[in-house]
């Protein structure tokens, strides 16, 4: 198994090309089953999940072409990904292959809407809580499928089609929303869509949906509205950029200290947490195509943070904030309200000599002068990332074990911070 050696202490400095979002990349590859066109999807991560789902939709009869690299066009930056579901063999995505990651359960939406039919297995993912799938089995089931659960599968069915309907989501769910948004697409008459997820995934996809032909309304508020087509066309999309990647590298120079340019990105997708990253000391600039962060060297401040769905702060930069929080003049409260059981990083961090505290839904942070280097376990993908931002600042070495949860989600990893000064290496085997 690879693993990830780091010798801290080094400032980063340079530039750091920012991927497409994983988290958007998924469901519009997803989307292309909503259609027997093609669909070509550009500026796609080469990441493990992104692999897993190809599997997934290929078992399915999804036929991908991959476009091939052009000569001297960099390895870090993502590829053009063409999807036809023109002659789909199976409605049923089996066990072995949704167990490995969360939202390849979200193929039940267009399968359901197109053949009437999906039978797929309960899904896995970061464990990070208990992540059940009732909100979307309430979406579709609002939208007219009949639900069973067999066997850990779940078979929907929708003989005469979807039908348009008012769905409000008790709490915000992104994969709840993705799954809406799809299957209402094809759905007979209006669906409305309420305390709809406002993240910036869901807009890209809502964008490629209208590309395709899907009438849909409200996308980045909290309701969204759908007129079901009959059918929906291919199209060309370029996946945005991944707005955790670019807070995760922004949490690194702030931590190592040093002066990077986010290229391919945008502060509106993370204003939250950059608006925090400056409470904390670093110093945020907007520049065309990018972000530039610098730390004066005058240290890191304490900021307790919550938190949220978009646009607050996000989980799934909770974990690099962490490991941020623990070189920091003083204690600060980090609070995780949307999942139960997102603290693994903690004692990890703990062996790097953080000091932190767990406290129900709270962590307190106090902020040491010092972390020195050990083995550590990556434990999921962003509490793993959160590993390599204190081992960049702590002294002497640090080895990162279990890898492949970096891997699902961070392309390129080692030689995008190698390039800009990191004394980081990956161990094969
Ligand atoms: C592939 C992908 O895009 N994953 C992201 C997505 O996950 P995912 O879509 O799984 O997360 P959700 O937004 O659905 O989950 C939010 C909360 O709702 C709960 N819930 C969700 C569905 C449901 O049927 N019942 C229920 O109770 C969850 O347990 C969680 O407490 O959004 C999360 C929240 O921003 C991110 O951390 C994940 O990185
Ligand atoms: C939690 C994440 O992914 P997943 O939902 O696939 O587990 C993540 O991207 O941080």
């Amino acid at each position: 198994m690879d693993r990830i050696r780091i010798r801290g202490g080094a400032p980063l400095t340079g530039t750091i090309p920012i991927s497409g979002a994983k988290n958007a990349a998924l469901p519009l590859m997803i989307a292309s089953l909503l259609t027997e066109e093609t669909l070509e999807l550009a500026n796609v991560p080469r990441l493990a999940d992104i692999s897993s789902l190809l599997r997934i939709m290929s078992n399915l009869g999804v036929d991908h072409m991959i476009a091939g690299r052009r000569p001297g066009e960099s390895t870090e930056t993502g590829q053009t990904i063409r999807l036809s579901a023109k002659s789909i063999i199976d409605t049923c995505a089996p066990y072995e292959l949704v167990s490995t990651m969360r939202a390849s359960f979200w193929v039940i939406a267009p399968l359901l809407a197109r053949f009437g039919h999906a039978r797929v297995s309960m899904p896995g993912g970061c464990a990070i809580g208990t992540r059940p799938v009732d909100l979307l089995i309430m979406a579709l089931a609002k939208l007219g499928a009949a639900i069973e659960i067999d066997g850990g599968y779940v078979v929907a069915t929708a003989a005469k089609g979807l039908k348009g309907a008012e769905i409000d989501f008790p709490k915000v769910t992104v994969g709840g929303t993705h799954v809406a948004l799809m299957a209402a697409t094809l759905a007979e008459g209006t669906t409305v869509i309420r305390n709809a997820a406002r993240e910036p995934e869901v807009v890209d996809l809502a964008e490629c949906l209208v590309k395709m032909g899907a009438k849909v309304q409200g996308a980045g508020t909290s309701e969204i509205a759908v007129e079901g087509v009959s059918r929906l066309g291919g199209a060309t999309h370029e996946v945005l950029p991944d707005r955790i990647e670019t807070g995760t590298y922004a949490m690194a120079v702030a931590m190592t200290g040093g002066d990077i340019m986010l290229a391919n990105t945008r502060p509106e997708l993370l204003q939250f947490a950059l608006d925090v990253l400056g409470q904390a000391g670093a110093d945020v600039t907007p520049t065309v195509g990018g972000i530039r962060v610098r730390r004066n060297g005058n240290g890191i401040q304490p900021v307790d943070v919550t938190t949220d769905p978009f646009p607050g702060f996000p989980t799934d930069l909770q974990a690099q904030f962490m490991a941020l929080m623990t070189r920091a003049n003083g204690t600060s409260r980090i609070r995780e309200t949307i999942f139960e059981n997102r603290f693994m990083h903690v004692q990890e961090l703990a062996r790097l000599g953080a000091r932190i505290r767990l406290d129900g839904d709270s962590a307190y942070v106090e902020g040491v002068p010092t972390l020195k280097g050990a083995p550590v376990m990556a434990t999921d993908l962003r509490a793993s990332v959160s590993l390599v931002i204190a081992g960049l600042a702590a002294e002497g070495e640090t080895t990162i074990n279990r890898v492949y949860h970096l891997d699902r989600g961070f392309e390129a990893l080692e030689t995008k911070l190698a390039r800009c000064g990191a004394d980081i290496e990956r161990l094969r085997g």
